[in-house]
Parts: C-alpha cells; sequence; structure tokens
C-alpha cells in the first residue's frame, strides 16, 4: 500500500456516453443463506458513478443498500455480476488505496486522540511518525477540528467523532470515499451542518463520492446522481440526476428546483415503499 501513491493512476475507463465511470457494476446479485434457504438480497444492479461526482443510494430499510456498498468496497462478495473500481477489481482497489469507507458508526479507538485515530491507517502502514503527524493535523484541519487533536473521543460530541472518523477514512488519499449513513441519529440541524461539510471536503478534495442515506433532504443537497433502490428483491428502480449550482448553501435548499427534485425522490420512494408491500 502506499499512501503518497508515486505511480499514475489508473486510466479511469469511458462510459458509453463519453463519461468516465470510476464505479462500475453490471449484474451484481446476492444471495444470502439463512436457515438452509436461500435469501435473494439483490438482483440484477447496473450502476456507474461517474469520476469525480457525488452519488447517493436511497431506498427503503433492507433494500440492500448497505449490502450493495460492502460489495463495491470489497467486504463482502457478490453472488453473480461484476464491479470495477477504477478499472480494476474491487480486491485490487482496496490494496491501492483507492477508496475510503465511513460507517454508521465512527468506531474510534476511546484510548486514542482525535489525532491518533485519524494517524492510525498511516501508522499500520508504516509511515514516519513526523510525516503522519502533519498529515493528520492537516485533515482535522478540513474537517474543522482544529484544536481538538488530543481530545479522545468520550471529549467529541456526535458529529466532531463523524469528523473524525471521515478525516481518517481520507489519511490514505483516496480517490474514491464511501459512506454508509455516516449522520445517522444526529438531529436535524446537526445533519445539515455535516451535510455542509461534507460537501465542502468533497469539493475540497476531488474525491468521488458514494453515500448511502435515508434522507431525501440530504440526498438532494449532496448529490448529482441519486439511485432509488426498490425491495423484494433489492435493485435499482429509478436514477435521478441533481442538477444545482454548487456550493450548495441553505438558500439553495429554498429554491423551487431544489423542492421540486424533493418531491420528485419522494414520489419515486414511495413507490419504492409500495412496491415492497409497506
Ligand atoms: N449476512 C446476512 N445474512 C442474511 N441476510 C442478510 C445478511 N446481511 C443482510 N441481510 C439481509 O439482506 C437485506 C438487505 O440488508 P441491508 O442491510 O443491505 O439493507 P439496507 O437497505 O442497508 O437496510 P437499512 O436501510 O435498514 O440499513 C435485509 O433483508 C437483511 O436482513
Amino acid at each position: 500500500m502506499s499512501p503518497s501513491k508515486g505511480a499514475l493512476p489508473a486510466p479511469v475507463p469511458r462510459t458509453a456516453d463519453g463519461g468516465t465511470g470510476v464505479v462500475r457494476a453490471t449484474g451484481i446479485g446476492k444471495r444470502f443463506d439463512v436457515g438452509g434457504g436461500d435469501f435473494t438480497a439483490l438482483d440484477g444492479i447496473a450502476l456507474t458513478v461517474r469520476e469525480g461526482s457525488f452519488c447517493s443510494l436511497i431506498g427503503p430499510s433492507g433494500c440492500g443498500k448497505s449490502t450493495l456498498l460492502r460489495i463495491l468496497s470489497d467486504v463482502v462478495p457478490p453472488t453473480t455480476g461484476t464491479v470495477e473500481i477504477f478499472g480494476r477489481s474491487p480486491a485490487e482497489a482496496r490494496g491501492e488505496s483507492e477508496f475510503g469507507f465511513v460507517f454508521q458508526d465512527p468506531v474510534l479507538l476511546p484510548w486514542r486522540t482525535a489525532q491518533a485515530n485519524v494517524e492510525l491507517p498511516l501508522q499500520v502502514t508504516g509511515v514516519p511518525k513526523a510525516e503522519r503527524r502533519e498529515r493528520a493535523a492537516e485533515l482535522l484541519r478540513l474537517v474543522g477540528l482544529e484544536g481538538f487533536e488530543k481530545a479522545l473521543p468520550a471529549k467529541l460530541s456526535g458529529g466532531m467523532a463523524r469528523r473524525v472518523a471521515i478525516a481518517r477514512a481520507l489519511i490514505l488519499k483516496p480517490r474514491l470515499l464511501f459512506l454508509d449513513e455516516p449522520f445517522n441519529g444526529l438531529d436535524e440541524i446537526r445533519r445539515r451542518q455535516m451535510n455542509d461539510e461534507l460537501q465542502r471536503i468533497w469539493m475540497s478534495t476531488g474525491t468521488t463520492a458514494v453515500l448511502v442515506t435515508h434522507n431525501v433532504s440530504e440526498a438532494v443537497f449532496l448529490s448529482d446522481q441519486v439511485l432509488v433502490m426498490g425491495r423484494g428483491p433489492g435493485r435499482v428502480i429509478a436514477e435521478l440526476d441533481i442538477d444545482l449550482p454548487r456550493p450548495r448553501t441553505a438558500e439553495t435548499m429554498l429554491l423551487p428546483r431544489f423542492t421540486e427534485y424533493e418531491r420528485t425522490l419522494t414520489a419515486l420512494l414511495t413507490d419504492a415503499y409500495a412496491g415492497a408491500g409497506l
């Protein structure tokens, strides 16, 4: 693994529409063995995430969003289908630290300071102390936690702990970030603040992002592309492009176009819930 990535990045494959796709999946299916029987969690999923874009996956609970994200990020293998990340297998892309992952729970080590938690992936890869200190401090500044370097996780608010988790996911300079409901459990105001922060971080790093969310406003606010998933089995039932200027702000959310996107997405989700018999 090479955090500094001296070699040239692998060429990104062109998609049919001429754009570049950093995440390309076709025919993805996933079956779980449950008590002797088979449960089909995902079936026939195809998707392309454009380079540098922000893509959200939204859908009813249990439709397989997290399972899909785990397949894309090489945590679990698909039963059928293929995934390419920057033109390589997820395992190869993972080996090259091409992507980072932010989980629902920030899972910080309680005995390590914010700085030491962020440094951890660099420590594991044997990067010298001075270099990892500098890089972690830089990232803590990026996520707005300057001055909290020495704080232990117990002293951080929920939003701050999530920022530490985002900084940690960025420390190996991934070109792609997977986020699985990272703001779950935060109140509405804090979630909006974190959405502002995430947009700023994403814009300043140029990273491609794939986010799992349940929240319609969050999906519209952050995304260039929203994939709506249905259930029984999990599949992509609609794709919505969000064309709003950036950076998006509180004022953006007052635009009639923003409200229109929210309405469209809510209607698609309502269909997804109806299809799932909910
Ligand atoms: N390891 C497993 N074994 C058996 N079934 C599983 C396993 N992992 C997930 N499932 C099932 O697959 C389906 C999809 O789960 P998943 O967690 O991916 O959905 P989700 O859309 O992310 O849900 P939520 O929005 O509630 O987090 C669910 O019915 C779940 O119970």
